[in-house]
């Protein structure tokens, strides 16, 4: 949580208000640039995390069959507006030689990825190579759906529109029988 500068955060929230033309020294704005300087160490507290240092729980359990753990809540920020974008994660992999991490790292993975200003594609891909380089499986797919505030509240202005992105490693790349169970798994 106290990862940013907070006081150049709230001289720069107070020059924002003053570009705007508002008076930071009116009565509800006075507290606005310390309020914004703490919600940014929570929406950005994961520049702190690495997401693959959530993978050293891992349980020597001989499951070398899909593991799936499907719509995960995130809040981002889009690196080139720095508005939310947000929506669900899905994470589904194959172990190898029993390396079986706890369900709950999935969920923490994600939000060490999301909480920092960033891409969906990027979010997508930093997860799967993070689980292909600690868990080593048999493959890896990550799918993210996700409505950007920049392309909703400002811009082109397209509301409900969502963007889906997917990053497959290993078993996944060439079997696509396997790739469809877990869309419709995710689907259903
Ligand atoms: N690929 C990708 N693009 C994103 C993401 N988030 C926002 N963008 C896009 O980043 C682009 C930035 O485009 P620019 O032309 O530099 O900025 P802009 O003038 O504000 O663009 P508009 O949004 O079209 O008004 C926009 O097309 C956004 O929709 C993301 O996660 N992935
Ligand atoms: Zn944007």
């Amino acid at each position: 949580m106290n990862n940013v500068d907070h006081k150049k955060i709230e001289q720069a929230v107070t020059m924002i208000l003053e570009a705007i033309g508002e008076d930071p020294n009116r009565e509800g704005l006075l507290d606005t640039p310390k309020r914004v300087a703490k919600m940014y160490g929570e929406v950005f507290e994961g520049l702190n995390q690495d997401p693959k240092e959530h993978f050293a729980t891992v349980f020597g359990e001989d499951h070398e069959e899909l593991v799936l753990v499907k719509d995960i809540p995130f809040y981002s920020m889009c690196e080139h507006h720095l508005v939310p974008f947000f929506g669900k994660a899905h994470i589904g992999y194959i172990p190898r030689g029993g390396k079986v991490t706890g369900l709950s790292k999935l969920a923490r993975a994600v939000e060490a990825v999301t909480r920092r200003p960033q891409l969906q594609e990027r979010i997508t891909s930093t997860i799967a190579d993070s689980i292909v380089e600690t868990l080593e499986p048999l493959g890896v797919i990550v799918v993210v759906e996700a409505e950007h505030m920049c392309m909703t509240m400002r811009g082109v202005k397209k509301p409900g529109s969502q963007t889906v992105t997917s990053a497959v490693r290993g078993a996944f790349e060439k079997n696509a029988a396997a790739r469809s169970e877990v869309l419709t798994l995710i689907k259903g």
